[in-house]
């Protein structure tokens, strides 16, 4: 897994206002990568300036591979657009160089995939916001860019086309794409993300996900204390009365369950539950 941008101290100031401090970050090929935080931490500027769109006040970043392909969907895109869906991204197919026979292929096979072929009779300027959502989607990916950039992409899409943007994302990233966004819907991209970060006061700290998060509380009886503490995978140890309530990690409790059960032990009960994100702070 090779490196494909390098961010170094990067800050941005508006109106004497710093709204990035000193942020470094190595962006790796391949990867998901999710920047969170409320509203107006400075989430769609680091975008921006990562995508060439904005400059830093200060601070350097530097992209691996100068040929390197961007795709950029902004949170709000133009909604003054004077062409049809396809006019429009047949353009902006032939000035980034797509040949045409691809450029037709993935245009109409990305307009189906999203609904937006029904449309494909109106001008975007008179599209709903979903829709122009959809072609602001279309553009960004349709060059499968080897970054692509995601601003709160699914902000008035329908149900189907935000699966459609997950299924979308997870397929570009196989076939070699890194992908930037920001979101709200934490439940939807949670399971495509492979790191997230929090902004936080100009500031990102790296959200640390405890090994799948889910821990199983076991219950037992008949097992000798003494020999359940030398088990590895025993997080945490609770006596009761006349049991032992164990926490594993729910990855390990197939194994540990087994183990109780070749000792003649007996168990009472199994729980899942949810352990709190960490966080740690990063430079
Ligand atoms: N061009 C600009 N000129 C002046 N201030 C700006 C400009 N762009 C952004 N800001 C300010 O910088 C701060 C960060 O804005 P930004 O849009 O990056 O935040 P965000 O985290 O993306 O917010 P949201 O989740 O609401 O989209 C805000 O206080 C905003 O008002």
């Amino acid at each position: 897994m090779g490196q494909l941008v390098q961010i170094e101290n990067i800050s941005k100031v508006y109106q004497q206002v710093e709204v990035l401090n000193r942020i470094s970050l190595t962006i790796d090929k391949q990867q998901i990568i999710a920047f969170l935080g409320g509203n107006g931490v400075g989430k769609s500027t680091l975008l921006r300036i990562i995508a060439g769109i904005e400059r830093p006040t200060s601070g350097k970043f530097t992209y691996r591979d100068k040929k390197m392909s961007i795709g950029y969907v902004p949170e709000r895109f133009p909604k003054d657009i004077r062409f049809t869906p396809g006019e429009y991204l047949t353009y902006i197919g032939e000035i980034s160089g797509l040949p045409e026979r691809e450029r037709r292929e993935t245009i109409d096979g990305l307009m189906r995939r999203f609904k937006l072929n029904e449309y494909n009779h109106e001008r975007v300027m008179n599209l709903s916001k979903g829709n122009i959502q959809k072609v602001g989607i279309i553009q960004g990916v349709m060059r499968k860019p080897d970054l692509l950039i995601l601003d709160e992409p699914i902000s008035g899409l329908d149900a189907d086309s935000q699966q459609e943007l997950v299924k979308l994302m997870q397929e570009l990233k196989e076939e070699g794409t890194t992908i930037l966004l920001t979101y709200h819907e934490a439940d939807l991209f949670e399971k495509v993300v492979d790191v997230a970060f929090d902004l936080t006061g100009g500031r990102l700290s790296k959200k640390v996900a405890d090994e799948k998060e889910t821990l199983k509380k076991i219950e037992l009886e008949r097992i000798d204390e003494q020999v359940v503490m030398m088990w590895e995978e025993v997080r945490k140890l609770e006596k009761k009365n006349d049991s032992l309530v164990l926490h594993v990690h729910a990855k390990d409790s197939d194994t540990v369950l087994y183990r109780i059960l070749k000792l003649n032990g007996s168990v009472r009960s199994v729980h899942y539950y949810k352990v709190q994100q960490s966080e740690e702070k990063i430079d």
